[in-house]
């Protein structure tokens, strides 16, 4: 297998919209997201303490889908190792150089990865002015930046494969009894994950997660939305996880993509980080509270397009985390003493 290209961090998302009009409602006047640039067909945002240009583009299209999820990687010369890795493979690779691919990137390759998910892999972003400290400018959510994706594969063990020979550690799973792995969350910025998986139908994008720096912005983004009495798009929470310890709360936008607003991770950073393992029969895992997830949560999530703009098919998932059950006390199988 060739050298991985050295991933830094999950950079951006690119989601098709089917109204952009509605979209820059949800995603700028609700959730405030600094627009970096825009044209007739394409929003391009930012959360305040990012400086490239954008971490989510929007851009307007007839089915509602994830067009790329994409990477930022260490140096320019990890582009062409991203391109032979990928290559050696047998997945399907274009090179898009600076200029041919998405506003505001540079030499880029994008590919269909073994679990059908598009990515990009980029070294050259343009910068955006800084706004960490344009508090005058830091509106609704105050989303400071994108911290990762969710994404729904039928493999969990194929997809931490994957990810672990791009060189991502893996800071928490939801196993089962016999250790069959259910959800894993993996890293190669030092907090709890770039990328997650969800088991289910696959590949679809579950959600992208989307970092504030303090949970009273949590709890002001469900506020704004009863304010204005747009609360069906909260769909999960507000609360706390068990894994990753984050305060969330997860919405749906108009065309059901969900976005997580999520906060107060922790450090993964030491070479002999280890895997903190849940079991499934522990219903603190989810919500740290016990409190149930909503079977929407679990069951939909955004088609995905492969580089021609076409959906992926999709393939049904072996295990079914919703269909197990915590004791019959409501307890944890697990006993905490
Ligand atoms: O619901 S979980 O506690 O498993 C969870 C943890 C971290 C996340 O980012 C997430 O989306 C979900
Ligand atoms: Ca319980
Ligand atoms: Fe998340």
């Amino acid at each position: 297998m060739s050298t991985p290209p050295d991933v830094i961090r999950s950079a951006y998302t690119q989601l098709a919209v089917t109204d952009l009009a509605k979209s820059r409602w949800f995603w700028v006047d609700m959730l405030g997201l600094h627009i970096q640039h825009e044209d007739a067909t394409t929003l391009y945002l930012r959360g305040t303490d990012e400086l490239t240009h954008h971490s989510l583009v929007l851009r307007a299209g007839p089915v509602a889908a994830l067009d790329h999820l994409a990477y930022r990687v260490r140096a320019p010369e990890d582009v062409d190792r991203a391109e032979r890795f990928f290559t050696d493979l047998g997945r399907p690779v274009r090179r898009l150089p600076a200029g041919t691919g998405t506003h505001g990137v540079g030499d880029a390759v994008r590919v269909v990865d073994p679990l059908g998910f598009t990515v990009e892999f980029f070294h050259e972003i343009a910068r955006g002015e800084r706004l960490i400290q344009r508090y005058d400018l830091h509106k609704g959510a105050q989303i400071a930046r994108l911290d990762h994706f969710n994404i729904c594969t039928p493999d969990i063990p194929a997809a931490y494969d994957h990810y672990r020979s791009l060189g991502f550690g893996c800071s928490e799973t939801i196993e089962g009894d016999e250790h069959e792995l259910y959800a894993a969350w993996m890293f190669r910025k030092q907090t709890v994950h770039d990328v997650a998986f969800t088991g289910g139908a696959g590949p679809r994008l579950h959600h992208i997660g989307m970092a504030t720096h303090e949970s009273h912005q949590v709890l002001r983004t469900a506020d704004i939305f009863g304010s204005l009495g747009k609360e069906h798009h909260i769909e999960r929470g507000p609360g706390r996880h068990g894994v990753s310890n984050a305060f969330y709360v997860y919405l749906r936008d108009p065309d059901g993509h969900r976005v997580e607003i999520y906060t107060s991770d922790y450090y993964t950073g030491d070479p002999d980080h280890e895997t903190y393992r849940w079991n499934v029969h522990d219903d603190r895992r989810r919500d740290f509270w016990g409190n149930a997830v909503i079977e929407s949560w679990y069951k939909e999530a955004s088609p995905v397009l492969d580089l021609d703009g076409r959906i992926q098919p999709i393939s049904e998932a072996a295990l079914d985390e919703s269909a197990v059950t915590v004791g019959a006390d409501g307890l944890g199988i697990v006993e905490h003493s």
